[in-house]
């Protein structure tokens, strides 16, 4: 008997299928990994903006939550939108018995298109989910809402992922996509891990990672491209798969993000709705079948 890996994302849906649960569960199936999912929101979108979203309430979120987590063998998981304070509670409950393996913490406070997503509060967004976090991923928008602080250059993003991993999370991904024009500055003494990347520079997607105790950064060729929706969900959902496959921390977070370069690099050309597309999360599928 031979059984695929399990990892369950907790989010939103978007109806665009760009984000959310959506690209999470495109991102899954992409590393051969079987998704469960706890849908957590239903937001009209697309890839111009939300129009209207809702949050679904505590006990349906609790019922789907047991339902899987009774029923398969879980070995990742990943949280994006929460929408506010009671489901924010909730899923830190579940974490805190034990219950959320290998957890992977977006913590989703804005859309690109700046969309608000969580109406609770940011601090204790952190207070509660980031000791139980494996990972937590904020992006630059996140990362000043949750420290209250300015973050315009790599060194900035360096100093706020120690100042996040005093809340307790074992590694922190401070996503540097919205971060314009920055050159990386002097390397870190921890250096980089393979991102499929290149050196640091203003062509570079730079994200850095304080794991383990230890500063590395990640480099990779920036892609030229309005097809952006989704990425954080996508490199999130990437490092639970990886996590679930059993990859060592640093090394997931490096392949799931030389997974999200490829992604966009292969949908570069498309044309999918008016504003920012989606990625393309299958570009590695071969199969006779299809
Ligand atoms: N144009 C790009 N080229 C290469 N990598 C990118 C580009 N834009 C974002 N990335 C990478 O994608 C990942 C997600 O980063 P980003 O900072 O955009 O997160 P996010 O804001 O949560 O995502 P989203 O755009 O979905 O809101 C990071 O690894 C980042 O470096
Ligand atoms: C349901 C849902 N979850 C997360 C995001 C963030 O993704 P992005 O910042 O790319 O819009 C989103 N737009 N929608």
């Amino acid at each position: 008997m031979h059984s695929p890996p399990v990892a369950l994302t907790i989010a939103g849906s978007d109806s665009g299928g760009g984000a959310g649960i959506q690209a999470d569960l495109h991102t899954f199936a992409a590393h051969h990994v079987y998704g469960t999912s706890v849908i957590t929101a239903i937001t009209a979108q697309n890839t111009r903006g939300v129009t209207a979203a809702e949050s679904i309430g505590a006990d349906l979120v609790r019922a789907q939550l047991d339902a899987v987590l009774g029923d398969f063998a879980v070995a990742a998981v990943k949280t994006g939108m929460l929408g506010g304070a009671e489901l924010l509670a909730l899923v830190a409950r579940y974490g805190e018995a034990d219950r959320l393996p290998n957890l992977v913490v977006d913590p989703v406070m804005v859309t690109t298109t700046g969309d608000p997503l969580f109406a609770g509060d940011p601090a204790a967004y952190l207070a509660r989910l980031g000791p139980l976090a494996t990972v937590l991923t904020p992006n630059l928008i996140e990362t000043r809402q949750l420290l209250g602080r300015e973050i315009t250059t790599v060194d900035d993003m360096r100093e706020a992922a120690r100042a996040l991993a005093t809340y307790g999370p074992r590694a922190v991904l401070v996503k540097g996509g919205h971060l314009e024009g920055e050159s990386a500055g002097e390397p870190h003494e921890g250096g980089a891990v393979d991102a499929g990347g290149v050196p640091g520079g203003s062509d570079s997607a730079i994200d850095v990672l304080w794991c383990d105790g230890q500063m590395l950064d990640l480099a990779a060729p920036r892609v030229a491209t309005r097809n952006d929706h989704g990425t954080g969900c996508t490199l999130a959902s990437a490092i639970a798969a990886r996590l679930a496959l059993e990859h060592p921390l640093p090394q997931a977070v490096a392949g799931a993000k030389a997974y999200v370069t490829e992604a966009l690099k292969a949908a570069a050309e498309w044309r999918l709705g008016l504003g920012r597309g989606p990625v393309h999360h299958q570009h590695g599928r071969k199969s006779n079948a299809l």
